[in-house]
């Protein structure tokens, strides 16, 4: 696995992302999947030993014994389950620095815990999530895709955080060309899946009917499959969207394309919430995160022996970081 420790950002220090935090490095401390945490230590209640380090180079030495944290201290207080706009500037240095340290080439990839986006929203941070506040810090706005992955599904939706009118109005034949481009491209360089096999969804209720129920399909969608298939990538569709998901579908395809938010997310979440993982496709970093939220509703002051939170898809993102990283190794020329 990588020989450079991965960079776990600090998260809304009101959520869960501390208990995930203590319970990831629990769970991972004598594996090779070693990661140090911008965050604050006060916040950890003293239920594991951490060891303050001042450079990702030092992470290694400690990993196995105690959580390497490279402080990011909160400037106000924390309250489990009471987000404050209070502490955005930390959290938001918390991603800037994990990100640069990245670029640098002083950690291997970017893992974040979650963040409240309206929480953030209220400090005037303009990105409506981590995908674009990174695309920003790497300079590639524009390139950054937000690909959702568990052992039974992998889901690209065109369209990310807008609200549905914004979604089916900008959707375009063109951004569906150019996600499905770098989706193709990352299956290869980050996954080994050597020759990708794209489902397009359709947009509207059985992929349109012929233009009975929406013409996206014939307007937008299938000019840009067209497209695709010229540039040699193996891309089909429009898919009704009802039935693409099925566990028959699933076998005939290593990604699906997705027009919206939720047609993506939300059969990947109930398929397997527990090891879903979020990825940004596209930078020149690595980046992963739990698929879920901040839980602010289950959110407590850490205890030594009681969790609330479910680790699972967080140690599934630190996995999965190691994983592509080591893909991205094999593949540089
Ligand atoms: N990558 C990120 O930073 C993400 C951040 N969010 C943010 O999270 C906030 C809350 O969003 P919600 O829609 O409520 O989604 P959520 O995922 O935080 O919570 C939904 C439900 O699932 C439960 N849950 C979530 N993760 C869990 C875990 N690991 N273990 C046990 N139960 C868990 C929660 O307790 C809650 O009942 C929003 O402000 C949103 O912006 C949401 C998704 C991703
Ligand atoms: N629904 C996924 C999500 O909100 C994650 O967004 P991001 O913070 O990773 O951009």
């Amino acid at each position: 696995m990588t020989t450079r420790p991965l960079a776990l950002t600090l998260g809304d220090p009101a959520g869960i992302g501390p208990e995930l935090t203590v319970s990831a490095w629990e769970a991972l401390r004598l594996s090779e999947h070693c990661f140090f945490w911008l965050g604050d230590p006060a916040l950890l209640n003293n239920v594991i030993p951490t060891e303050m380090i001042s450079s990702p180079a030092e992470a290694r030495r400690v990993f196995s014994h105690a959580l390497p944290v490279l402080p990011t201290l909160c400037s106000a207080p924390v309250e489990p389950g009471k987000p404050s706009a209070c502490n955005a500037e930390t959290i938001i240095s918390s991603i800037q620095n994990a990100a640069q340290l990245s670029l640098s080439g002083e950690a291997a990839g970017v893992v974040t815990n979650p963040i409240a986006k309206h929480i953030l929203a209220q400090s005037g941070f303009p990105h409506p999530g981590h995908t674009e506040f990174l695309a920003e810090i790497c300079s590639a706005p524009g390139h950054e895709i937000m690909m959702l992955a568990s052992p039974e599904l992998r889901v690209i939706p065109v369209t990310i955080h807008v609200s549905l009118q914004t979604a089916i109005q900008t959707l375009t034949t063109e951004r569906i060309v150019n996600v499905t481009r770098i989706t193709h491209h990352a299956l290869i360089r980050d996954f080994g899946i050597h020759h990708p096999r794209l489902a397009i969804a359709g947009l509207n209720p059985h992929a349109g009917e012929a233009g009975l129920m929406g013409d996206e399909e014939q307007t937008i969608i299938t000019p840009a499959i067209d497209i695709l298939r010229a540039q040699g990538i193996d891309a089909q569709g429009p898919y009704p969207p009802d039935t693409m998901f099925s566990a028959t579908a699933r076998t005939r395809y290593d990604a699906a394309i997705c027009m919206y938010h939720d047609q993506g997310l939300i059969p990947l979440k109930t398929l397997d919430m527990a090891q879903g993982v979020n990825i940004t496709l596209g930078l020149p970093i690595v980046r992963t995160s739990p698929d879920h939220g901040t839980a602010f509703d289950i959110a407590r002051p850490l205890d030594r022996t009681v969790r609330a939170a479910d680790a699972r898809s967080l140690i599934a993102a630190i996995r999965t970081a190691s994983t592509m990283v080591q893909h991205r190794k094999g593949n540089a020329v």
